[in-house]
Order: structure tokens, then C-alpha cells, then sequence
């Protein structure tokens, strides 16, 4: 047996829908700059769960799906009540939350391409809602009921402050979105695979998937990136505190990259954004700072920032609270999740790989009486 830790670079599936070939990703053959630059959420949606781009009809549908969709039940409003709620992180809430709103979902176990479709469109519709009405519900205000004028970037950005945003805001937001919309077989995407691979429930999977998100290894970067620069503070105490952290053998988040050598295509976007952004916002800093970690890492490791680098300062400047960050992440990534579900489920088999045994052989089982 041949083990390779972290199963890096083992090829686990076939795949039509993204692909990470010498350091460019595309969506079904799009390259992400792109669908960065033209494309909506909503048609990158269409794109990862059809394989091809909507017509002006077909983008309207799943708009109109979307948005008819989007309410959630009353009984998930009351359980987040009931949560010690100045304690729950907002990831773990909607993992919660996730798997609760299967209990409501009378399709939930019912595995035909049709109802898997379907839920595929509620899920998608809802989790906005989800992860604003917590929000807001830990802050003591009412959550926001969705508004289906808008469109999904948009109606988040609204339910989250209960104004409508402007259209700078809404054109990060949604750029943001985009790019966080799906990358190959990563950790929680393969997460979500192995689970429905067993023919478990789509609300099985997402909340697989949303738990493997959550880490700092993964999704969890972006609010960690945050943390830091917010610990950091001024341009001047990036090298002192830099170093320090590299001497340490510790990590600098939002840097380095299982799959990307080069760096990381997405990651351009969002400095694009974030010195727009900061600019705008009056905190130019928190872009200052950023380039130049960059710039220290570039020239010690040598190592690019990772899509979550540039996110935290773009998601900081849209007033969204750091511990929504990954939950964000949550809402965009939905999409890919439930691409590759549905493609896991058209052509399934079980997901069991093999593990090389270090214990102790030829053990001879001890009563408890003479144990001790
Ligand atoms: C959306 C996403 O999930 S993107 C990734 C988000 N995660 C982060 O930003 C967290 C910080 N980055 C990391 O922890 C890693 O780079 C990962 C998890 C992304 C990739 O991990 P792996 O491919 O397993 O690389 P691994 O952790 O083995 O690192 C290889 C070497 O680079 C170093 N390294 C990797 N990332 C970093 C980093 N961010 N800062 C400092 N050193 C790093 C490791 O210490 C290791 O050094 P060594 O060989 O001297 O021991
Ligand atoms: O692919 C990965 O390993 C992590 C990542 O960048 C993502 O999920 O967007």
C-alpha cells in the first residue's frame, strides 16, 4: 500500500463541472476571470447545475425559482432563539440549521433527479435567508423576509441590513460570490461527495459539507485572515509580526494552496476589489496591510494569497461582521456543493478508501479482572 497523506494529488472522481488545470480554474469551461468579469451569481448557478450558460428565459426561471423559494420556516426562526446565542458561531448555527430544515423538507428523503433537483433549488434559495435572519436575530432584531424583486446578491445584502444596498456593494457582493461558487473536488466539496455516495439525503451532504468548510484549513481562512490583519493594525507592524509568526513555524492565513503553485487565479479579483473598497470605505489600511504581508510572503516562503486573503478586506468594507465571513463563503459555494451532489448521484459508487495500519498486531485480549 502506498499512502499518500492528505490524498494530495490523488485523482478520486471524474468531473464535468470545474477544473484547476496549471493554476486556471474554470466553471464548466469558462475561465473564472471571465465569469469574474460578465457573469452573475445567478447564471454561474445555472451554469454548474446544467453545464451550460442560461438563456435570457432560463436565467429568468431560476430567478423566479430562487426567489419563490426563499422563505424559511418559522420553526428555524424560533430554534435560533433558543440557541446560548452570544456563544454559537454563525458556521455552527447554520450547520444546524441546514440539517434541521431537512426535517421540513417532506422530499428530503424522496431520491429521484427530479425531487433531488428540487431541493437542490430550495437549499439554494434559503440559505441567504438562513444565514441573515441569525444575524440579525443574535443582534435582538427581526430577520428581514426576502424581497423577490431582487436579485440574490442584492436581496442578501437587504435582508442582512434591512436597507437595500447600493449598486457598488451589490456588484462585489455578487462578484464575490462568483468566485467562491465552486473549486473542484476541495475538501468540502469531497466531503459532500463521500457522504451522498452512501445514497444519504442531499441535507446530509450540505451539512457535511458546511461542517468540513468551517476549519481554518479551508473556508474558515477568511474570517481568520481578519482576525490577524485586525491584530496586526498599522502598515508598520506587519514585517515585526510577520516574521514572528514564520520563525514560530506558524501559518499566515489566506496563503498557500493544496492545488495552485503559481497562485491562486481568484485571488487578483479580490485585491482588485479590496483596493477599490477600502478606498471608498475611507480604511485604505486594511488593503495597505494586506499587500504588504503579501509582499513579506512572497519574498520568505514564497507563497501567493489563497482566495480567502483578499475576501476578509472586501467582506470587512461591505459592513459584514467577520464571523459571517465563512458563512458567506457558505452561501456562494452552496452552488458547487449541490452541483457535484447531483452529479455524484447520476453516477454513484460508494466512496471507501483504504487506510495502512500502524497499531499493534497479534494482541491477545486480557480480562479486566487481571488488567490491573
Ligand atoms: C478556500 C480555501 O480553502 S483556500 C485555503 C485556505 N486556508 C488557509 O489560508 C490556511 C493557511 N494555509 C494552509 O494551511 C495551507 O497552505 C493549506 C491548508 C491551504 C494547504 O496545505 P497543504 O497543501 O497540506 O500544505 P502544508 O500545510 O503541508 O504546507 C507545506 C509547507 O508550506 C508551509 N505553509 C503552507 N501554508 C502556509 C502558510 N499559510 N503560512 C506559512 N507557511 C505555510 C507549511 O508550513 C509547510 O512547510 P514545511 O514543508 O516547512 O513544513
Ligand atoms: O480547493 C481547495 O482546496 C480550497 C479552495 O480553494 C476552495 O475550496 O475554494
Amino acid at each position: 500500500m502506498t499512502v499518500t497523506r492528505g490524498l494530495e494529488g490523488v485523482v478520486a472522481t471524474t468531473s464535468s463541472i470545474s477544473s484547476i488545470i496549471d493554476d486556471t480554474l474554470t466553471y464548466v469551461g469558462y475561465d473564472i476571470d471571465d465569469l469574474a468579469e460578465n457573469a452573475t451569481f445567478e447564471e454561474v448557478v445555472y451554469l454548474l447545475w446544467h453545464r451550460e450558460l442560461p438563456t435570457r428565459q432560463q436565467l429568468e426561471e431560476l430567478r423566479k425559482q430562487l426567489a419563490e423559494n426563499a422563505t424559511i420556516p418559522s420553526e428555524i426562526i424560533e430554534h435560533f432563539k433558543l440557541y446560548p446565542i452570544e456563544k454559537v458561531h454563525p458556521m455552527a448555527a447554520l450547520r444546524t440549521a441546514i440539517s434541521l430544515l431537512g426535517l421540513y423538507d417532506e422530499e428530503a428523503d424522496i431520491m429521484d433527479a427530479e425531487a433531488n433537483y428540487r431541493k437542490a433549488i430550495r437549499l439554494q434559495a434559503k440559505i441567504p435567508t438562513i444565514v441573515t435572519a441569525f444575524s440579525r436575530i443574535r443582534k435582538g432584531l427581526d430577520p428581514v423576509a426576502p424581497r423577490p424583486d431582487l436579485g440574490f446578491a442584492a436581496n442578501f445584502l437587504y435582508m442582512l441590513t434591512g436597507s437595500e444596498p447600493n449598486e457598488t456593494a451589490v456588484e462585489a457582493f455578487d462578484k464575490a460570490l462568483v468566485l467562491h461558487a465552486d473549486h473542484e473536488l476541495n475538501a468540502s466539496t469531497f466531503t459532500a461527495r463521500v457522504c451522498v455516495a452512501t445514497l444519504s439525503d442531499i441535507y446530509s451532504g450540505i451539512t457535511a459539507a458546511i461542517g468540513a468548510l468551517k476549519g481554518p484549513l479551508h473556508g474558515g481562512a477568511n474570517e481568520a485572515v481578519m482576525k490577524m490583519l485586525t491584530e496586526i493594525g498599522t502598515v508598520e507592524n506587519v514585517e515585526p509580526y510577520v516574521q514572528k509568526k514564520l520563525a514560530n513555524k506558524e501559518k499566515i492565513m489566506g496563503f498557500g494552496h493544496r492545488v495552485y503553485r503559481k497562485g491562486d487565479p481568484r485571488a487578483k479579483h479580490l485585491k482588485k476589489m479590496s483596493e477599490k473598497l477600502t478606498k471608498l470605505v475611507g480604511q485604505p489600511h486594511w488593503y495597505e496591510m494586506s499587500v504588504k504581508i503579501e509582499e513579506i510572503m512572497n519574498s520568505t516562503k514564497p507563497l501567493p494569497p489563497n482566495v480567502d486573503f483578499y475576501s476578509a478586506s472586501v467582506y470587512h468594507c461591505l459592513g459584514i461582521d467577520h464571523d459571517l465571513f465563512t458563512p458567506i463563503f457558505a452561501v456562494s459555494r452552496m452552488s458547487g456543493w449541490l452541483a457535484h451532489i447531483l452529479e455524484q448521484y447520476e453516477n454513484n459508487r460508494l466512496i471507501r478508501p483504504r487506510a495502512e495500519y500502524t497499531g499493534p498486531a497479534k494482541q491477545v485480549y486480557v480480562p479486566i479482572e487481571q488488567r490491573g
